[in-house]
């Protein structure tokens, strides 16, 4: 069938043309325009770029206004049918635009922008023929300058301006007139920002006896073509023509004549970057299954035979070998021919975790995450599309992985916040996975040793029918080894009695046995609720940003402040400019001080630090698990990352330097992280022979979370914490959607803010949603607020936030989403900016 138009979703953002614009497909690109191409489209006096997201045979439109697409960019579409859907699904769950579901999904190097080019016009073209000599023949109007300017461009084809501009210096009026006289055109080409790396290689084209002969016609003077010829010959294979001249030191020259003489060729070939080139990994081979490893292996492996979606939620304690699990299903799952998925949290991405995969499947995995160039990413991401390999690991954005027939998706950790991403589109990982495996017929395993309320509670109710995981479960380490032992430590206590340290004695004691036994100690410091602010001790005062209502942080390398919401950089000050003192100083990042107070109390101790300081160059991660592998620290210091994944033999001691610094936040999940976070970080000690021990200190030794983590009693946990959600109406018994709202008149935004609120209220009664909460009904929706946000302004413009709880099957983003364009509407003010996120993770 032939499709004369297609609909294109342009990169333009905009509430206005945050829907499909008809384009008419030009002959040429008849066939090749599919769903999911990428397309260049007139758009106003700019050509943009976009997304084709159907074909069509006619238009409603008047066609003499319809225009035509002007470049198609890409010859096999970046995007299939599937993902397409996937996008509008995105954009409908999320309140979100298309455009911006869409730009998710490929990577950053093809986020191309227009370029403008210079080519010699059409008309100029077919009025004096297509050579050059003609041209001039026919055209006695252009000065010599101009001819010579004319031939150039139309030698070239097409070039830039700049380029143009460089070539012939002082010419710029001559440039121009040429355009204005419709010599020379315009065109604008979108460019990506990163391109396919070409190699040049170079190979032999003659063997046997002609090979022979070539050889003996090699004049004394051709001796060096005669060497290369012969590497070539020896080597029997396409070399890069750089390997080439730099072992034989001789000159591309000498190769080319190679080339002219008909015995070798030189040709420009694609390279994929490829990140781990120079890393070999060892093969390993699948483990015995244990018998609670082999039931779930077993469930789920009928489920991937069977090809129809289902998710599972495998809920196994630290160290009971999920990945394995995960290893063995996908090897079943790429053995039939079908793709797998495996997401895990961007600091989990560690090297011992590629490694794990990488040693399993070798070059069939493809790795995705922040710390690769564009290039290599993009290089990484058309591998998954050219079907070169069958597994991509990566974190969040993972999940848009190109498959074609997606059979298996892992989700590692699953209860990990940073699967919702903060900025738009504000999706969640999680719920993009059940959704994109549904498509394919593909299976979903969620694994955790600390599920998350909502998957745990979904797949205990089995009540959302939409996604209600199957629960498999493994309680036992495969190793034999034990939990470790957790003791709790108030360090009220220890303040009582005299211990102003910030270790408590028993920790402290603890340390010193692993130095004396030369065994090695995890440290941990919750980074959340730390703030690295410079205080005044004398009056208070606290260097904070002039545009948001948020305390500068301490940057050490560039000894200045900064805000993390808006940039604002300044010196850090030696004297308090409220009062002169000097006694102004910086409260070091947690790590530093636990670091500074190790070295007093053990003199000589090694300690491998491990914060965003010390890992923010690229493979610092890497060298710095290493060292400690390699027993050169005795303790690993760090925050975050150091609770997840990581597996040393002779870690026998993990300390909690303060559990419950994020206690207190006000997050209703600030309970569910902290277990989350303890049970994580005990998990790291006593994982193989050695038998570990764990002490958390805390000034909250009674706190629920606290206790449940010692006792590593998820079931107990989760018991008093649905208790406390069922009574507040939280998630999983509501469905929360947060609404902000800025602007910078405070006036003006309050009175918008309630007047939004009013309109969602208004409309739920109306609906006959409207009610509270604790009213026994399966339909119910409250809206909170406005209330001023956490941080109640940044970049100066001010902030207010409506939180919509819900309950029932309502079509609630719809509401929230027609309403704040109405409200946008009525204001004529572009200047709000109304922001939705849809299960919120970060109330702060
Ligand atoms: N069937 C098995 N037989 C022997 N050893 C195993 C088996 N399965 C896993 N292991 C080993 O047990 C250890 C823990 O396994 P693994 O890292 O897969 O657990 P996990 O559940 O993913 O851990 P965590 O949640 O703490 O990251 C690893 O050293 C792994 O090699
Ligand atoms: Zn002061
Ligand atoms: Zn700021």
């Amino acid at each position: 069938m032939n499709f004369r138009l297609a609909q294109v979703i342009v990169d333009v953002p905009s509430r206005e043309t945050d829907r499909p614009f008809d384009y008419s497909i030009p002959k040429s690109m008849q066939g090749w325009i599919e769903v999911g191409s990428r397309v260049g489209v007139p758009f106003g006096h700019r050509t943009v770029q976009g997304f084709v997201v159907s074909l069509k045979k006619d238009s409603e439109m008047d066609s003499a206004r319809i225009k035509p697409i002007a470049e198609l960019l890409d010859l096999v579409p970046p995007l299939s049918p599937d993902l397409v859907e996937l996008a509008e699904w995105m954009s409908r769950k999320y309140a979100c635009s298309m455009i911006s579901s869409l730009q998710a999904m490929i990577p950053a190097a093809l986020k191309g922008k227009a370029e403008r080019y210079i080519s010699v016009a059409e008309q100029e073209k077919e009025s004096y023929g297509d050579s050059a000599d003609s041209l001039f023949v026919m055209q006695p109007l252009l000065t010599g300058e101009e001819e010579e300017i004319v031939t150039y461009v139309k030698a070239s084809g097409s070039v830039t301006l700049d380029h143009l501009n460089t070539r012939f210096p002082g010419q710029a009026g001559i440039i121009k007139g040429l355009i204005s006289q419709g010599v020379l055109s315009e065109v604008q080409l979108i460019k990506d920002k990163v391109r396919k790396k070409m190699v040049k290689t170079v190979a032999a084209t003659v063997s046997g006896n002609e090979a022979e002969a070539a050889l003996s016609s090699f004049t004394a003077q051709a001796r060096r073509q005669k060497e290369v010829l012969q590497f070539l010959l020896e080597v029997g294979m396409p070399l890069s023509l750089q390997e080439v001249l730099s072992t034989l030191r001789v000159t591309a020259g000498t190769v080319k004549k190679l080339e002219e003489k008909g015995y070798a060729v030189i040709e420009e070939v694609e390279v994929f970057r490829d990140p781990y080139q120079n890393r070999r990994f060892k093969g390993t081979e699948p483990l015995q299954r244990t018998p609670e490893q082999d039931v779930v292996y077993s469930r789920i492996s009928a489920a991937l035979d069977d090809r129809t979606f289902g998710t599972f939620l495998l809920h196994g304690v630290t160290g009971s070998g999920k990945t394995e699990v995960y290893l063995q299903t996908i090897e079943r799952c790429i053995s039939s021919e079908r793709q797998a998925i495996v997401l895990v949290p961007e600091i989990s991405l560690t090297p011992q975790m590629v490694e794990r995969f990488k040693g399993r499947f070798g070059s069939k995995v493809a790795l995705l995450h922040s710390r690769l160039s564009h290039g290599e990413r993009y290089d990484e991401w058309r591998k998954i599309r050219e079907g070169k390999v069958q597994v991509a690991i990566g974190a969040r954005s993972a999940i848009f992985a190109p498959f074609r027939n997606l059979g298996l998706i892992v989700m590692d950790e699953e209860h990990e916040t940073s699967y919702k991403q903060e900025e738009t589109p504000k999706y969640h990982a999680r719920d993009v996975a059940v959704h994109r495996a549904r498509q394919h017929g593909a299976v979903v395993i969620l694994g955790s040793a600390t599920p998350s309320l909502e998957s745990y509670y979904a797949a205990r109710s089995q009540v959302d029918d939409k996604f209600a995981p199957v629960l498999l479960e493994m309680k036992q380490r495969p190793s034999g080894s034990h939990l470790p032992a957790v003791h709790i430590v108030d360090m009220r206590e220890e303040l009582r009695d005299g211990n102003r340290s910030m270790f408590s004695r028993a920790l402290h004691a603890g340390i010193a046995s692993r130095l004396e036994r030369g065994e090695q100690t995890v440290l941990f410091l919750n980074r959340r609720g730390y703030s690295t602010f410079v205080m005044c001790r004398t009056c208070g005062y606290v260097a904070g940003c002039p545009d948001c209502d948020i305390s500068l942080t301490y940057h050490q390398k560039s000894n200045n402040l900064r805000c993390h919401y808006c940039g604002y950089a300044t010196p850090a000050p030696s004297v308090c400019p409220e009062c002169g003192s000097e006694h102004i100083r910086y409260f070091g990042t947690g790590t530093q001080r636990v670091e500074g107070e190790l070295a007093k109390l053990f003199p000589g101790i090694r300690v491998v630090r491990m914060d965003v300081d010390t890992t923010s160059e690229k493979g610092a991660h890497e060298k710095l698990l290493k060292a400690f592998r390699e027993k050169k620290g005795d303790v690993l210091l760090g925050t975050q990352m150091v609770a997840k994944g990581l597996d040393f033999p002779d870690v026998t001691l993990v300390g909690v330097i303060a559990a419950d610094t994020a206690l207190n936040l006000p997050d209703f999940r600030a309970a569910e992280k902290t277990f989350q976070l303890l049970t994580q970080v005990a998990g790291r000690a006593g994982r193989h022979q050695l038998p570990g021990e764990v002490f958390i200190q805390t000034y909250m030794p009674e706190h629920y979370s606290v206790v449940h983590a010692s006792g590593h009693d998820y079931d107990s946990f989760v018991r008093e914490e649905l208790k406390y959600r069922k009574g507040l109406h939280y998630p999983p018994y509501s469905k929360l959607i947060l609404v902000t709202l800025s602007h910078e008149k405070l006036p003006l935004l309050l009175r918008m803010a309630e007047n939004f609120a009013g309109d969602i209220r208004l409309k739920a009664q109306r609906l006959g949603w409207y009610g509270n909460l604790d009213r026994f009904s399966s339909e119910a929706l409250d809206i909170m607020g406005p209330v001023a946000s956490p941080i109640p302004r940044i970049k100066n413009r001010y902030r207010f936030q409506c939180m919509v709880k819900y309950r029932g099957s309502m079509d609630v983003v719809g509401l929230v989403r027609e309403i704040a364009l109405t409200t946008h509407h009525n204001l004529r003010d572009s200047s709000l900016q109304i922001s939705i996120d849809v299960d919120p993770q970060m109330l702060m």
